[in-house]
Protein backbone atom coordinates (compact mmCIF):
# COMPACT_ATOMS: atom_id res chain seq x y z
CA UNK A 1 0.00 0.00 0.00
CA UNK A 2 1.45 3.40 -1.13
CA UNK A 3 0.67 6.13 1.01
CA UNK A 4 1.77 9.59 2.04
CA UNK A 5 0.64 10.11 5.34
CA UNK A 6 3.65 11.69 7.23
CA UNK A 7 5.29 9.64 9.97
CA UNK A 8 5.95 11.11 13.35
CA UNK A 9 7.93 8.50 15.44
CA UNK A 10 7.21 11.16 18.48
CA UNK A 11 4.08 13.56 18.98
CA UNK A 12 2.50 15.08 22.37
CA UNK A 13 -1.25 13.90 22.74
CA UNK A 14 -2.94 16.89 24.52
CA UNK A 15 -6.54 14.97 24.93
CA UNK A 16 -4.65 12.37 27.16
CA UNK A 17 -1.57 14.41 28.52
CA UNK A 18 1.37 12.24 27.37
CA UNK A 19 3.59 11.31 24.50
CA UNK A 20 3.11 8.82 21.77
CA UNK A 21 5.94 6.77 20.02
CA UNK A 22 6.25 4.68 17.32
CA UNK A 23 7.35 1.68 18.83
CA UNK A 24 10.06 1.26 16.25
CA UNK A 25 11.25 -2.56 17.94
CA UNK A 26 8.02 -3.66 16.63
CA UNK A 27 8.49 -2.65 12.21
CA UNK A 28 8.00 -3.77 10.01
CA UNK A 29 5.73 -6.29 10.94
CA UNK A 30 3.53 -4.11 13.54
CA UNK A 31 2.74 -0.13 13.11
CA UNK A 32 1.86 -0.29 17.24
CA UNK A 33 2.90 2.86 19.32
CA UNK A 34 3.51 3.54 22.52
CA UNK A 35 2.45 6.12 25.38
CA UNK A 36 4.61 7.56 27.44
CA UNK A 37 3.57 9.07 30.36
CA UNK A 38 6.74 10.27 32.44
CA UNK A 39 10.18 10.70 32.17
CA UNK A 40 10.74 7.31 33.73
CA UNK A 41 9.09 5.68 30.82
CA UNK A 42 11.16 7.96 28.09
CA UNK A 43 14.33 7.00 29.35
CA UNK A 44 13.51 3.35 28.71
CA UNK A 45 11.84 3.92 25.11
CA UNK A 46 15.33 5.88 24.11
CA UNK A 47 17.45 2.83 25.54
CA UNK A 48 15.67 -0.04 24.38
CA UNK A 49 15.43 1.68 21.30
CA UNK A 50 11.44 1.97 20.87
CA UNK A 51 12.65 5.47 19.70
CA UNK A 52 16.20 5.85 18.01
CA UNK A 53 17.79 8.28 15.63
CA UNK A 54 19.86 11.20 16.46
CA UNK A 55 17.38 13.87 16.02
CA UNK A 56 14.10 11.55 16.86
CA UNK A 57 16.11 10.85 20.27
CA UNK A 58 16.74 14.48 21.36
CA UNK A 59 12.86 15.29 20.57
CA UNK A 60 11.86 12.60 22.57
CA UNK A 61 14.43 13.77 25.35
CA UNK A 62 12.75 17.34 25.39
CA UNK A 63 9.58 15.91 26.08
CA UNK A 64 11.19 13.75 28.59
CA UNK A 65 12.31 16.67 30.77
CA UNK A 66 8.88 18.05 30.02
CA UNK A 67 6.77 15.06 31.71
CA UNK A 68 9.63 15.08 34.40
CA UNK A 69 9.02 18.66 34.92
CA UNK A 70 5.44 17.95 35.67
CA UNK A 71 6.42 15.12 38.34
CA UNK A 72 8.02 17.39 40.49
CA UNK A 73 5.50 18.51 43.33
CA UNK A 74 6.89 21.78 45.20
CA UNK A 75 6.52 24.84 44.06
CA UNK A 76 9.45 26.49 45.64
CA UNK A 77 11.62 27.86 42.20
CA UNK A 78 14.98 26.34 43.46
CA UNK A 79 14.13 23.08 44.42
CA UNK A 80 12.27 22.66 41.29
CA UNK A 81 15.25 23.39 39.19
CA UNK A 82 17.44 21.19 41.51
CA UNK A 83 14.71 18.06 40.81
CA UNK A 84 14.95 19.09 37.19
CA UNK A 85 18.68 18.55 36.65
CA UNK A 86 18.01 15.37 38.34
CA UNK A 87 16.02 14.29 35.50
CA UNK A 88 18.14 15.33 33.49
CA UNK A 89 20.59 13.37 34.18
CA UNK A 90 19.05 10.00 34.13
CA UNK A 91 17.87 10.87 30.54
CA UNK A 92 21.61 11.85 29.91
CA UNK A 93 22.48 8.22 30.98
CA UNK A 94 20.10 6.79 28.10
CA UNK A 95 22.53 6.66 25.21
CA UNK A 96 25.88 8.43 24.71
CA UNK A 97 27.20 9.20 20.73
CA UNK A 98 23.81 11.02 19.56
CA UNK A 99 24.71 14.67 20.68
CA UNK A 100 20.80 15.57 19.64
CA UNK A 101 19.95 13.97 23.03
CA UNK A 102 22.80 16.62 25.57
CA UNK A 103 21.78 19.51 23.22
CA UNK A 104 17.92 19.40 23.46
CA UNK A 105 18.34 18.58 27.58
CA UNK A 106 20.59 21.69 27.81
CA UNK A 107 18.05 23.78 25.62
CA UNK A 108 15.60 22.56 28.10
CA UNK A 109 17.26 23.28 31.41
CA UNK A 110 18.07 26.66 30.24
CA UNK A 111 14.21 27.18 29.19
CA UNK A 112 13.52 26.33 32.68
CA UNK A 113 16.10 28.33 34.42
CA UNK A 114 15.23 31.51 32.30
CA UNK A 115 11.63 31.13 32.83
CA UNK A 116 9.74 33.53 35.36
CA UNK A 117 6.77 32.78 36.72
CA UNK A 118 5.11 29.86 39.12
CA UNK A 119 6.71 26.56 38.95
CA UNK A 120 3.32 25.83 37.21
CA UNK A 121 3.88 28.27 34.20
CA UNK A 122 7.25 26.86 33.85
CA UNK A 123 6.14 23.84 33.52
CA UNK A 124 3.60 24.62 30.91
CA UNK A 125 6.64 26.64 29.19
CA UNK A 126 8.87 23.75 28.94
CA UNK A 127 6.11 21.64 27.28
CA UNK A 128 5.71 24.53 24.30
CA UNK A 129 9.27 24.45 24.41
CA UNK A 130 9.75 20.33 23.43
CA UNK A 131 7.03 20.91 20.97
CA UNK A 132 8.87 23.65 19.61
CA UNK A 133 11.74 21.45 19.00
CA UNK A 134 9.76 19.28 17.27
CA UNK A 135 8.74 21.39 14.90
CA UNK A 136 12.07 22.92 14.11
CA UNK A 137 13.72 19.59 13.50
CA UNK A 138 10.59 18.83 10.58
CA UNK A 139 11.32 21.93 9.56
CA UNK A 140 15.05 21.44 9.69
CA UNK A 141 14.62 17.80 8.10
CA UNK A 142 13.03 19.57 5.37
CA UNK A 143 15.59 22.29 4.53
CA UNK A 144 18.30 19.62 4.50
CA UNK A 145 16.89 17.90 2.08
CA UNK A 146 16.43 20.41 -0.07
CA UNK A 147 19.50 21.44 0.21
CA UNK A 148 20.93 17.75 -0.48
CA UNK A 149 19.19 17.13 -3.58
CA UNK A 150 21.04 20.36 -4.97
CA UNK A 151 24.44 18.70 -4.13
CA UNK A 152 23.32 14.98 -5.53
CA UNK A 153 25.19 14.32 -8.71
CA UNK A 154 23.98 15.70 -11.67
CA UNK A 155 23.23 13.13 -14.70
CA UNK A 156 20.30 12.71 -16.95
CA UNK A 157 19.15 9.58 -16.00
CA UNK A 158 17.25 8.98 -12.12
CA UNK A 159 19.75 8.05 -9.72
CA UNK A 160 20.69 5.12 -7.54
CA UNK A 161 21.63 6.03 -3.87
CA UNK A 162 23.19 4.01 -0.99
CA UNK A 163 21.93 4.44 2.11
CA UNK A 164 23.28 2.88 5.69
CA UNK A 165 21.15 2.30 8.54
CA UNK A 166 17.65 4.77 9.01
CA UNK A 167 17.99 8.42 8.89
CA UNK A 168 14.60 8.73 8.27
CA UNK A 169 11.23 10.04 9.43
CA UNK A 170 11.18 7.35 11.86
CA UNK A 171 14.99 8.80 13.27
CA UNK A 172 13.78 12.51 13.33
CA UNK A 173 10.58 14.44 14.23
CA UNK A 174 9.56 13.46 10.85
CA UNK A 175 10.68 13.63 7.39
CA UNK A 176 13.96 12.62 8.04
CA UNK A 177 17.29 13.60 7.03
CA UNK A 178 19.57 11.38 4.40
CA UNK A 179 16.49 9.69 3.87
CA UNK A 180 14.61 13.23 3.51
CA UNK A 181 17.08 13.65 1.10
CA UNK A 182 15.90 10.71 -0.73
CA UNK A 183 12.00 12.04 -0.62
CA UNK A 184 12.99 15.07 -1.98
CA UNK A 185 14.95 13.65 -4.75
CA UNK A 186 12.29 11.22 -5.46
CA UNK A 187 9.51 13.48 -5.20
CA UNK A 188 11.86 15.85 -8.07
CA UNK A 189 11.83 12.74 -10.36
CA UNK A 190 15.64 12.65 -9.57
CA UNK A 191 15.39 9.03 -8.25
CA UNK A 192 15.89 5.48 -9.68
CA UNK A 193 15.97 3.58 -6.45
CA UNK A 194 17.32 3.06 -2.67
CA UNK A 195 20.19 0.49 -1.67
CA UNK A 196 19.61 0.18 1.55
CA UNK A 197 21.76 -1.60 3.67
CA UNK A 198 20.41 -4.25 6.07
CA UNK A 199 22.62 -2.60 8.94
CA UNK A 200 23.64 -5.15 10.92
CA UNK A 201 22.82 -5.90 14.08
CA UNK A 202 19.68 -3.87 14.88
CA UNK A 203 18.76 -4.17 11.03
CA UNK A 204 17.26 -0.36 10.78
CA UNK A 205 17.89 -0.30 7.43
CA UNK A 206 15.90 -3.69 6.47
CA UNK A 207 13.33 -2.94 8.33
CA UNK A 208 12.83 0.76 8.71
CA UNK A 209 14.06 2.38 5.75
CA UNK A 210 12.76 -0.27 3.72
CA UNK A 211 8.92 0.03 5.60
CA UNK A 212 9.51 4.04 5.31
CA UNK A 213 10.19 3.54 1.55
CA UNK A 214 7.11 1.07 0.76
CA UNK A 215 5.21 3.33 2.33
CA UNK A 216 5.39 5.82 0.06
CA UNK A 217 6.17 3.53 -3.07
CA UNK A 218 9.90 4.26 -3.28
CA UNK A 219 12.15 1.50 -4.86
CA UNK A 220 14.02 0.07 -2.58
CA UNK A 221 16.16 -2.72 -2.85
CA UNK A 222 17.41 -4.27 0.50
CA UNK A 223 21.17 -5.54 0.70
CA UNK A 224 23.52 -7.25 3.50
CA UNK A 225 26.17 -4.53 4.81
CA UNK A 226 28.87 -6.86 3.12
CA UNK A 227 27.23 -6.00 -0.64
CA UNK A 228 28.04 -2.64 -0.49
CA UNK A 229 31.08 -2.55 -2.03
CA UNK A 230 30.36 -5.29 -4.43
CA UNK A 231 27.74 -3.11 -6.04
CA UNK A 232 29.71 0.23 -5.63
CA UNK A 233 32.37 -2.24 -7.94
CA UNK A 234 29.55 -2.93 -10.49
CA UNK A 235 28.30 0.57 -11.02
CA UNK A 236 24.99 0.31 -9.49
CA UNK A 237 25.35 3.19 -6.86
CA UNK A 238 25.72 6.70 -8.01
CA UNK A 239 26.05 8.46 -4.35
CA UNK A 240 25.67 7.76 -1.03
CA UNK A 241 23.69 9.48 1.85
CA UNK A 242 23.84 8.24 5.16
CA UNK A 243 22.77 10.56 8.28
CA UNK A 244 25.01 11.34 12.02
CA UNK A 245 24.75 11.02 15.27
CA UNK A 246 27.81 13.37 15.90
CA UNK A 247 30.09 15.23 14.13
CA UNK A 248 32.97 16.95 15.12
CA UNK A 249 33.65 20.79 14.35
CA UNK A 250 36.48 19.20 11.88
CA UNK A 251 33.93 16.99 10.12
CA UNK A 252 34.53 13.75 10.95
CA UNK A 253 31.22 12.00 11.50
CA UNK A 254 29.75 9.08 14.19
CA UNK A 255 26.97 7.30 12.78
CA UNK A 256 25.96 3.67 12.49
CA UNK A 257 28.50 1.06 12.95
CA UNK A 258 29.28 -0.17 9.26
CA UNK A 259 29.01 3.45 7.64
CA UNK A 260 32.73 3.91 7.91
CA UNK A 261 33.35 0.57 5.82
CA UNK A 262 30.67 2.28 3.34
CA UNK A 263 33.10 6.08 2.85
CA UNK A 264 36.05 3.52 2.78
CA UNK A 265 34.27 1.52 -0.15
CA UNK A 266 32.58 4.75 -1.62
CA UNK A 267 36.38 6.63 -1.76
CA UNK A 268 37.74 3.66 -3.65
CA UNK A 269 35.25 4.07 -6.53
CA UNK A 270 35.44 7.40 -6.46
CA UNK A 271 31.55 7.90 -5.27
CA UNK A 272 30.49 10.58 -4.07
CA UNK A 273 29.89 10.06 0.60
CA UNK A 274 27.45 12.39 2.06
CA UNK A 275 26.14 13.09 5.24
CA UNK A 276 22.98 14.55 6.05
CA UNK A 277 22.23 16.29 9.81
CA UNK A 278 20.88 19.18 10.96
CA UNK A 279 23.45 21.66 12.65
CA UNK A 280 22.30 20.50 16.47
CA UNK A 281 24.03 17.25 15.24
CA UNK A 282 27.63 19.15 15.48
CA UNK A 283 29.54 19.16 18.35
CA UNK A 284 31.74 22.08 17.92
CA UNK A 285 33.42 21.51 21.39
CA UNK A 286 34.86 18.47 19.50
CA UNK A 287 37.98 19.20 17.67
CA UNK A 288 37.97 16.01 15.81
CA UNK A 289 36.44 12.53 16.09
CA UNK A 290 38.89 10.87 18.34
CA UNK A 291 36.75 12.59 21.37
CA UNK A 292 33.50 11.10 19.95
CA UNK A 293 31.82 8.78 22.75
CA UNK A 294 30.88 5.31 20.99
CA UNK A 295 27.98 3.53 22.81
CA UNK A 296 28.76 -0.30 22.86
CA UNK A 297 25.25 -2.51 23.52
CA UNK A 298 24.41 -5.34 24.60
CA UNK A 299 26.54 -8.60 23.14
CA UNK A 300 22.62 -10.69 22.44
CA UNK A 301 21.87 -8.09 19.54
CA UNK A 302 25.47 -9.35 17.52
CA UNK A 303 24.26 -13.62 18.97
CA UNK A 304 21.09 -13.28 17.84
CA UNK A 305 19.09 -11.97 14.62
CA UNK A 306 15.50 -11.00 15.57
CA UNK A 307 15.46 -14.11 18.36
CA UNK A 308 17.54 -16.46 16.54
CA UNK A 309 20.66 -17.24 18.14
CA UNK A 310 22.91 -17.49 15.28
CA UNK A 311 26.61 -18.19 17.66
CA UNK A 312 27.60 -21.37 19.70
CA UNK A 313 28.02 -20.79 24.05
CA UNK A 314 31.63 -20.06 24.66
CA UNK A 315 32.15 -16.91 22.35
CA UNK A 316 32.80 -13.09 23.00
CA UNK A 317 31.30 -9.94 21.28
CA UNK A 318 32.38 -6.71 20.55
CA UNK A 319 28.88 -4.44 20.14
CA UNK A 320 30.13 -0.82 19.03
CA UNK A 321 26.65 0.64 17.70
CA UNK A 322 28.58 3.71 15.98
CA UNK A 323 31.91 4.27 13.86
CA UNK A 324 33.85 7.17 13.52
CA UNK A 325 34.17 8.27 9.25
CA UNK A 326 36.94 10.85 8.76
CA UNK A 327 36.30 13.71 6.97
CA UNK A 328 38.41 12.61 4.36
CA UNK A 329 35.85 10.36 3.06
CA UNK A 330 33.50 13.32 3.08
CA UNK A 331 32.47 15.14 -0.05
CA UNK A 332 30.13 16.89 1.72
CA UNK A 333 28.16 18.06 4.73
CA UNK A 334 24.61 18.69 4.37
CA UNK A 335 22.60 21.16 7.00
CA UNK A 336 19.91 23.26 6.96
CA UNK A 337 21.88 25.89 5.43
CA UNK A 338 23.72 24.39 2.68
CA UNK A 339 25.70 21.66 1.78
CA UNK A 340 29.46 22.31 3.16
CA UNK A 341 33.01 20.45 2.35
CA UNK A 342 34.14 19.59 6.11
CA UNK A 343 36.54 21.75 6.31
CA UNK A 344 34.00 24.45 5.90
CA UNK A 345 31.91 23.23 8.61
CA UNK A 346 32.98 25.68 10.70
CA UNK A 347 31.94 28.51 9.02
CA UNK A 348 28.02 27.62 9.88
CA UNK A 349 28.97 27.38 13.59
CA UNK A 350 26.08 29.82 14.67
C1 LIG B 1 18.81 11.01 11.41
S1 LIG B 1 20.29 10.38 11.94
C2 LIG B 1 19.83 8.84 12.61
C3 LIG B 1 21.04 8.03 13.00
O1 LIG B 1 20.77 7.37 14.24
C4 LIG B 1 20.90 5.98 14.03
O2 LIG B 1 21.37 5.30 15.14
P1 LIG B 1 20.32 4.52 16.09
O3 LIG B 1 19.34 3.82 15.19
O4 LIG B 1 21.19 3.57 16.89
O5 LIG B 1 19.68 5.58 16.97
C5 LIG B 1 21.87 5.88 12.88
O6 LIG B 1 23.18 6.14 13.29
C6 LIG B 1 21.31 6.96 12.00
O7 LIG B 1 22.16 7.35 10.97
Amino acid sequence: MVCHTPVYPVRWDRENQCVILIDQTCLPGEYTTVNIRNSSEMARAIKIMIVRGAPAIGVSAAYGMALGAREIQTQERALFLEQLEAVAEMLKQTRPTAVNLFWAIQRMLETARDASGSVGEIQSQLLAEAEQIQQEDIQTCQAIAQEGVKVLPDRPERLNLLTHCNAGALATAGYGTALGVVRSAWAQGRLKRVYADETRPRLQGAKLTAWECVQEGIPVTVITDNMAAHCMQQGMIDAVVVGADRISANGDTANKIGTYSVAVAAKAHNIPFYVAAPLSTVDFKLADGGEIPIEERDSQEVAQVGDTRITPVGVEYYNPAFDVTPAALIAGIITEKGAVAPQDLISLKG
